[in-house]
């Protein structure tokens, strides 16, 4: 007999925008839906559209003093001593305190958290937690709605690489990373993506909510192997560039002996692992500060139960 997960109705939804101040795809629509929220809504989900970084919007900048994305942990939200502390600190303490607290019965059921990359990785949706069946199920229901674009699934709970995202604060937390886009600028193609995205997730909540039940799926997904590194000089200057052959390739299969890297002095770096990989966050422009050139993955499914929702009217 197939197991069934059974969950409480998803009432309680937030869309959030600006986590990078200059990723301006969600900036732009949750400023939007802030103003014109019919597009969102959906019957007894209470959807909230929220800016999380509002001083690096105004700056365009991806932070003022961190990056919000990495500071939801235990210890940044317990931090007291106000003065001291950093201004995304006080923001996430702050948010925690809305959408939260990150691991309690009152934090919000689902939140979409709206992101741009500068590399070639179309529509994807980050899953933090493997064996959450009500998320796999919701990235399966998007992708299938998506095609025949594509949508990827990035899995990240690599023990050492996956970082406390804003979003984490959610039972359910959906990462959603639409590119190519430079650093504050709007493409039509890429805000269409995201919009669609999240429509779907939208209309998934509800079926759900009403009902419906959605059988046992398998799901492809990208799984964090290692971030790899810009070749450096002593001083610290870079020393190569992504070889063109990988620009734009995200996704792909990359195999042994295959280009990765351009030295300044003409040599080409090949990627040296034991087996075929498949990059990503190929030459993000935020990533530079990071030192990642570009993060390996390997393609793995995952399944999930069926799952559907038992007090619904
Ligand atoms: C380019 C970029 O900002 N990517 C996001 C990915 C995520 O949301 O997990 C980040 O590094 O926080
Ligand atoms: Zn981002």
């Amino acid at each position: 007999m197939a197991d069934r997960t059974v969950y409480n109705p998803m009432r309680k939804v937030a869309i959030f925008g600006g986590t990078h101040g200059n990723e301006l795809s969600g900036v732009v629509l949750v400023n939007h839906w802030l103003k014109h929220g019919e597009e969102i809504a959906r019957p007894d989900i209470d959807v909230r559209p929220f800016i999380t970084n509002p001083e690096a919007v105004e700056k365009c900048t991806r932070y003022i003093d961190t990056d919000l994305n990495r500071v939801f942990d235990p210890e940044n939200l317990r931090k007291e001593n106000k003065l001291n502390l950093s201004y995304e600190v006080k923001r996430a303490q702050y948010i925690n305190s809305v959408f939260g607290p990150k691991g309690s019965d009152e934090a919000y059921d689902v939140i979409l958290d709206l992101h741009n990359t500068t590399a070639h990785m179309g529509a994807t949706l980050i899953l933090e937690n493997s064996r959450d069946d009500f998320t796999i199920q919701l990235f399966n229901y998007i992708k299938k709605c998506m095609a025949p674009l594509t949508c990827s699934v990035l899995l990240n709970e690599h023990p050492q690489l996956k970082y406390a995202t804003t979003r984490s604060i959610a039972k359910h937390p959906v990462g959603v990373e639409v590119g190519p886009q430079p650093q504050s600028i709007i493409r039509a193609d890429v805000l269409d993506k995201m919009r669609m995205v999240v429509k779907y997730a939208l209309d998934f909540l509800k079926d759900f909510n009403e009902g419906k039940e959605f059988p046992p799926c398998n799901l492809e997904v990208y799984k964090v192997l290692e971030n790899v590194a810009y070749p450096r000089k002593e001083n610290g200057d870079i020393a190569a560039v992504i070889h063109k052959n990988l620009q734009d390739q995200d996704w792909k299969e990359l195999n042994p002996g295959e280009p990765i890297f351009s030295t300044l002095d003409g040599k080409t770096i090949t990627y040296e692992g034991e087996c075929a990989v498949h990059p990503t966050f190929v030459n993000e422009a935020a990533y530079y500060e990071k030192n990642q050139a570009f993060t390996i993955t390997q393609k793995i499914l995952l399944t999930a139960q069926s799952v559907r929702c038992i007090n619904s009217k």
